[in-house]
C-alpha cells in the first residue's frame, strides 16, 4: 500500500531513484519520471545503461518522441557513438506543415495530439536500422504511433528501449512489437482502494 504523498523507489538500470506519486485522475496515480528534471548525470548513466541493452540490435540511428524522450535519445546516441538522432515532434512548427503525421493520445496530457516527422528528415530513417526509445512505456499508445510513423517512412525498427515500462497494458497495445521492447526497470500504476489508500497494479 502506498501513501498518496509518498515516493515510489525503483531501480532504473544501475541507479535507484525515488519517483513522486502523482495523481493523474480520480482512479489513476503514477510514479512520475520526468527526464527533464533528473539532472545530467542521472540521464547520462541511464542512457549508457539503455545503450548497452540496445547495442546487440546494431541500430544505425536512435529515434524518440518529444518532449520527455529527447534526453533519452541524446544520451543513448552518445553512448552508442552515433551522432545523428531523430525526434518525432508534437508541436506543429512552421517547417512541419507538410510533415508525415500520426494521431496519438497520452495518459499524462489527456488531450489528443499528433506525432510529426519532418519529411526532410525521412532519409535519416528510410531503409535504416532504428532503435526507438522513450522515457516510460505506459499504454503503448505513443510507441505504437511512433512505429506507424517510422514504418511509413521506410524505417526498419530493430529494437524499442525504455527507461521504465509501466503496468502491462502496453503489451496488448503493441502486439508482436512488444517482443522488441527492452527496459531498465518496471513500475506499477496505482489505484485508490476502498479504504482511501493506493494499491499497486502491475497488469
Ligand atoms: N510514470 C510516468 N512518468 C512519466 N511519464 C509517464 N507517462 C506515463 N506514465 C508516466
Amino acid at each position: 500500500m502506498a501513501d498518496e504523498r509518498a515516493a515510489y523507489q525503483v531501480t532504473i538500470g544501475s541507479q535507484r531513484v525515488d519517483l513522486p506519486l502523482t495523481r493523474i485522475s480520480d482512479d489513476l496515480t503514477v510514479a512520475l519520471l520526468m527526464t527533464i528534471d533528473t539532472g545530467v548525470s542521472f540521464i547520462a548513466t541511464a542512457g549508457a545503461d539503455l545503450a548497452a541493452l540496445l547495442a546487440p540490435s546494431r541500430p544505425d540511428i536512435v529515434v524518440s518522441a518529444a518532449t520527455l524522450g529527447i534526453p533519452v535519445a541524446l544520451e543513448v546516441s552518445r553512448a552508442l557513438g552515433l551522432d545523428d538522432y531523430l525526434i518525432l515532434q508534437k508541436t506543429p512548427k512552421a517547417h512541419l506543415a507538410d510533415a508525415l503525421a500520426e494521431p496519438l493520445q497520452s495518459i499524462t496530457t489527456g488531450t489528443p495530439q499528433r506525432l510529426l516527422l519532418d519529411r526532410a528528415r525521412m532519409p535519416a530513417v528510410a531503409g535504416r536500422r532504428v532503435a526507438l526509445v522513450d522515457d516510460v512505456i505506459a499504454t503503448g499508445g505513443s510507441i505504437a504511433a511512433s512505429l506507424r510513423l517510422l514504418r511509413a517512412a521506410g524505417a526498419d525498427v530493430v529494437a524499442i528501449g525504455a527507461l521504465l515500462v509501466e503496468g502491462s497494458g502496453w503489451r496488448a497495445a503493441l502486439g508482436d512489437d512488444a517482443d522488441l521492447v527492452v527496459s531498465l526497470g518496471r513500475i506499477p500504476v496505482f489505484r485508490p482502494t476502498t479504504t482511501g489508500g493506493l494499491a499497486e497494479h502491475w497488469d
